[in-house]
């Protein structure tokens, strides 16, 4: 299972979350969040090539210009976008075929949902087209970060082919529950605020045996 730690923001933090098993390590990108990376972090970034290699990076964009999207992808050396807003299927056309036809770096794309106590899955299968993943996230007050969990048996009426990472809430305490969860498509899990001593700083001490107990028990 791939695991996604989202939101960190201070250097000396992303050196304490890369050596544990981690797969990808989020950036946001979205002013508003208390997790927003500043634009220095890009050369400190540069700088740590050997201490992160491996670790695959994800920029978290809400609504953004393109341009702004495409600036991060090439200065944080991003491998994933993931798309958080009300960004539409031709958004994500269009970035694609950017990337695609010119000798920029080329990303990936994930389009994030929000669940609520219902949700139509037929609005996710119209970006399989240019997305890699999808991310199934939280309704909530905020576009992402709310820290609450949404009921993980809705997942059950997805049918698409792409690949999804099971966000929103996801704790410390919750390492049974996620192991317990099944679908054909599920991919990763996404964790953030659950596991922060403040905003945009993550816990390795919170992290390390969720992680131990997911490694040991999953096939
Ligand atoms: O985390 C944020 O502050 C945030 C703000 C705006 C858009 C997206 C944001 N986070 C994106 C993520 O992928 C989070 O990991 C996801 O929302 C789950 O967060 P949490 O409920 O805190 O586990």
């Amino acid at each position: 299972m791939q695991i996604k730690v989202c939101g960190l923001r201070e250097p000396e933090n992303i050196l304490e979350v890369a050596p544990l098993p981690v797969d990808w390590l989020g950036l946001i990108f979205y002013a508003n969040s208390p997790r927003a990376v500043k634009p220095k972090l890009a050369q400190w970034l540069e700088e740590q090539a050997e201490a992160l290699s491996g670790k695959k990076r994800v920029g978290v964009f809400v609504n953004a210009e393109i341009e702004e999207v495409l600036n991060a992808v090439h200065d944080f050396q991003l491998d994933l976008v993931q798309l958080h807003g009300e960004e539409s299927p031709e958004y994500c056309q269009l970035i694609r075929n950017l990337m695609e036809t010119t000798s920029m770096r080329k990303a990936k794309l994930m389009k994030a949902f929000q669940v609520g106590d219902v949700f139509d899955f037929n609005r996710v299968y119209p970006y399989a087209a240019h997305c890699a993943y999808v991310l199934f996230d939280t309704k909530g007050k905020h576009y992402g970060g709310n820290g609450e969990q949404f009921n993980w048996e809705l997942l059950q009426q997805y049918q698409g082919v792409t690949p999804f990472f099971l966000s929103g809430g996801i704790g410390p305490e919750d390492a049974a529950e996620v192991l317990a969860f099944r679908h054909p498509q599920l991919f990763g899990i996404d964790l953030n605020s659950k596991f922060e001593t403040a905003p945009g700083v993550k816990g390795p001490g919170l992290l390390k045996p969720f992680l131990e107990t997911l490694k040991n028990n999953t096939l």
